[in-house]
């Protein structure tokens, strides 16, 4: 499930490989435990679900979209290698750890009731219909998202909170991709037409430079075909090492 992704998280893998402690898992026998959970039957174990993947409130024009970039998304051969296209698709669970550990059980021991914020409302279509492909040669990410209508903020129309969570959910995928853990340090945003509630946006992100452990990237969310300007937004991230996290960040 995380195929092609093997760079995306390098410092949260490395937490597969941290003292129960340091991990947060507080007692010495959660080593154990983790041990004897990967080790169950595949019956009985968990398997995640992906929310990037088509459901049945995805829209045609989200449908559409998604085709378009799908095709162009890199296949894995027979032999195990990744050819083809250059954009990738990238998995969304509701624990962002899951991406690290291939949706296993790490995010289960730690803080188990967290979930990714955009990724809590289970009803298919309420909330944040989204998948973001990633395109890692050119630096760049585009999303296909749909606003459910438990968004809403103006009568009809999606809360800028909302678009604000995605812009930085979309731009901090980016720059984990290119550089691993990472945190938002500031984002700027100019709301321009507000987006209309069910409808599907295009947010498309790029690096425009980096300097040390700094990505500055940029954000335009449009309708599907450009026309429309909705957003405009500049963030900036900085790497971090995930102790920065596990210490209370
Ligand atoms: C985590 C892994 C999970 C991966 C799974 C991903 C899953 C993928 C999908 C989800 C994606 C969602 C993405 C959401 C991402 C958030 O929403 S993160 C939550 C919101 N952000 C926060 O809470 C951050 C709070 N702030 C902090 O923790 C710290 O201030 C920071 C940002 C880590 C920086 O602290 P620091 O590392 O000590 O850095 P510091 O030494 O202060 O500054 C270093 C440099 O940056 C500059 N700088 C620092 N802050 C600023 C600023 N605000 N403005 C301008 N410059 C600044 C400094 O001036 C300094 O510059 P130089 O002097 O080196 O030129």
């Amino acid at each position: 499930m995380t195929r092609g992704l093997g760079g995306l998280f390098r410092g949260v893998q490395s937490l597969t490989s941290l003292p129960a402690t340091r991990a947060g898992l507080g007692h010495p026998s959660a080593c154990v435990s983790l041990r004897t959970m990967v080790a169950l039957p595949s019956f009985l174990s968990f398997e995640p679900r992906d929310f990037s993947l088509p459901n049945s409130s995805w829209s045609s024009e989200m449908l559409r979209l998604y085709e378009q970039y799908s095709i162009q998304c890199e296949v894995e051969t027979e032999g195990g290698e990744n050819r083809g296209g250059q954009w990738q698709r990238l998995p969304s669970y509701n624990r962002s750890l899951k991406y690290a550990t291939g949706g296993n059980y790490l995010s289960k021991i730690i803080q188990s009731k967290a979930r990714l914020f955009t990724r809590n409302i289970r009803d298919p279509g309420a909330g944040f219909e989204y998948v973001v492909f990633a395109n890692k040669e050119e630096k760049r990410c585009v999303c296909i998202f749909q606003a459910g209508h438990r968004l809403e903020g103006p009568p009809g129309h999606v809360h800028g909170g909302a678009t604000a969570t995605m812009i930085d959910t979309v731009t901090g995928s980016l720059a984990a991709l290119l550089s691993g853990p990472v945190m938002t340090a500031n984002l700027n945003i100019n709301y321009r037409s507000a987006i209309p509630l069910g409808s599907t946006v295009l947010i498309e992100t790029s690096l425009d430079s980096e300097e040390g452990r700094k990505k500055f990237i940029s954000c335009k969310v449009t309708s599907t075909d450009g026309s429309k300007l909705h957003t405009e937004a500049t963030a900036l991230f900085l790497s971090i090492n995930i102790s920065h996290l596990l210490q209370g960040g």
